[in-house]
């Protein structure tokens, strides 16, 4: 939780020539004030507040950001006027209380050049307490984004060079053919993640989240299974290295092998450690994601590093070494608007242990969909996971007495997954332990399907070009192949009259077939 404090503008600028020319007097005026600012506590290394897009290796052309708190931001150029509708940051927090005089100045700067549609939220709240509202729910705020990030301005398309701060760019501009402009597919001027998102296919796009800085936010609705980013790291760092001064001269290595662009753009990242660490190590240990379970190193990704964590995701992130890159998968269906999140848990845990780990190691308190759940549904959903992990252990260490303990305790996990909303690789997993237990049993008819189900579920997740699939695929072939295979006991005549589940599961009339 945290206090929000903003300002919003309604009703909307229209873009017409005398509003346009109104937004552009406010945005010299902010770049005028706060351009040479520099502040300790912001979110850059160097300090410096003001990110504009005339910065060189300015990753984002469509807005102004102030690198503080939860980077709050407006759009870069007049003929984007019409989509800013607030500027806010959370206010409370080590990280984010430098925000709060930042937007109260900026506030009293768009007062001056907006007038009366400028509302700062406390205008607003009824109610007198600390919590304050603007006009806007967040989904046409982000409605809006979106809709700014389709927009191309006039710099786009004269050159690579010009910046859109210019303060012609936009004056001396046909204005109302620049609205409709596309953009030149050959500029070499960066392109925003949402424009990108147009132009590049991508289905997602970098925005502030509210109470979490950036996120990744779906652009258009993702299909389960959708490889929704496939990124290099910009480098590695190791992992488990007891030397803190060894991982920053790592880091510090790394970055100095980058060019300029890439180096601006890893001090661009989020630092939740703040003054707690070296900015080097502070950007590393927030952002680092890894590279396979049993890796020493971790990676640095522009992309794939900005996306949150919720402990119930929707999308799951995997090293795959077949190509050299991280890839984040959709879990499930996820709608247009809605945030794509990963889990930074390293293993399943209940309500207490998770935000424990999270506020530790990631310092933020967790208030995702199962973190906020009332309490008799958090211990229901507590006690399954609890049961989920100990059907796990029970299987690992081999204690299932018969094979048929053993799918049954297999398909118990399975369910309890499916109730609980987890499809992350638990459920290949599970699978595989099936798997397993049949080919231990000399079992090729089931071994086969669980082989072929564990295949599937791991292409939703990693797709069908991950090693872990591959061997899987293999498998599903030719299930003897498993080094742990025995010659079968029972015939599969003895699937016939069955019911598919029941005779899969070796489970007759939800009773256990004793048979073996
Ligand atoms: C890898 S970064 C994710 C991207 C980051 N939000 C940004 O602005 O670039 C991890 C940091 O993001 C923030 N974060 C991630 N998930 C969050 C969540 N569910 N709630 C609040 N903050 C979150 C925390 O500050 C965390 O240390």
């Amino acid at each position: 939780m945290g206090f929000d404090c903003g300002f919003d503008i309604h009703p909307r600028l229209e873009p017409t020539a005398a509003n346009k020319d109104q937004y552009q007097r406010f945005l010299d005026e902010i770049i005028r004030e706060y351009g040479d600012i520099y502040d300790e506590r912001g979110r850059r290394a160097d300090g410096k507040v003001l990110s504009t897009p005339g910065d060189a290796g300015a990753s984002d052309r469509l807005h102004i950001r102030f690198m503080v708190g939860e980077c709050p931001q407006l759009p870069s150029h007049p003929n984007g006027c019409y989509y800013f509708l607030r500027f806010s940051s959370k206010i409370s927090g080590s990280l984010t209380s430098p925000a709060e005089p930042y937007i109260k100045g900026v506030y009293k700067t768009a007062k001056k050049y907006l007038g009366s549609r400028v509302h700062f939220w406390h205008e607003m709240s009824e109610t007198g307490d600390e919590r304050q509202f603007g006009y806007y729910d967040w989904q046409t705020v982000y409605d809006a984004e979106k809709e700014l990030g389709k927009l191309t301005y006039p710099a786009d398309e004269r050159s690579g060079t010009s910046s859109l701060l210019d303060a012609d760019a936009g004056r001396s501009s046909n204005s109302t053919q620049c609205l409709d402009l596309k953009q030149d597919s050959s500029s070499s001027q960066p392109a925003t993640s949402s424009q990108l998102a147009s132009k590049n296919g991508k289905a997602y796009a970098i925005m502030p989240v509210p109470s979490k800085g950036q996120g990744v936010i779906a652009t258009r609705k993702i299909h389960k299974g959708t490889r929704i980013i496939s990124e290099a790291p910009m480098f590695k760092v190791p992992r488990d290295e007891p030397s803190i001064q060894a991982v920053d001269d790592a880091i510090i290595r790394a970055l100095k092998s980058l060019d300029r662009d890439d180096q601006r753009a890893f001090f661009s990242l989020c630092n939740a450690y703040g003054k707690a660490h070296s900015p080097f190590l502070g950007i590393a240990r927030t952002n680092v994601l890894p590279l396979g379970s049993e890796a020493r190193e971790g990676g640095l990704f522009l992309e794939a590093s900005r996306v949150n964590h919720s402990c119930r995701h929707n999308a799951q992130n995997t090293w795959n070494a077949s190509i050299g890159r991280l890839t984040i998968h959709a879990l499930c269906d996820i709608e247009e608007g809605q945030e794509i999140t990963i889990s930074y848990l390293a293993r399943r845990m209940e309500h207490s242990e998770r935000q424990g780990f999270l506020k530790a190691k990631f310092l933020f308190d967790c208030s995702c969909d199962l973190c906020m759940l009332p309490p008799a549904q958090r211990q229901e959903s507590d006690l399954r996971l609890r049961s989920i992990q100990s059907i796990d252990d029970t299987i690992g260490t081999g204690v299932a007495s018969t094979p048929n303990t053993g799918l049954h305790l297999v398909r118990a996990m399975l369910r309890l997954l499916e109730e609980e909303g987890i499809w992350d690789a638990g459920v290949p997993r599970a699978y595989y332990d099936a798997f397993q237990i049949a080919v231990m049993d000399g079992d090729e008819a089931r071994a086969k399907i669980f082989a072929e189900r564990a295949y599937a579920a791991r292409v939703v997740i990693e797709g069908d070009d991950s090693p872990t699939a591959a061997r899987l695929r293999k498998l599903a072939e030719r299930p003897s192949q498993h080094p742990l295979y025995q010659v079968r006991k029972d015939s599969p005549q003895e699937i016939d009259g069955l019911e598919f589940d029941d005779w899969l599961w070796r489970e007759t009339n939800g009773q256990s077939d004793r048979s073996s």
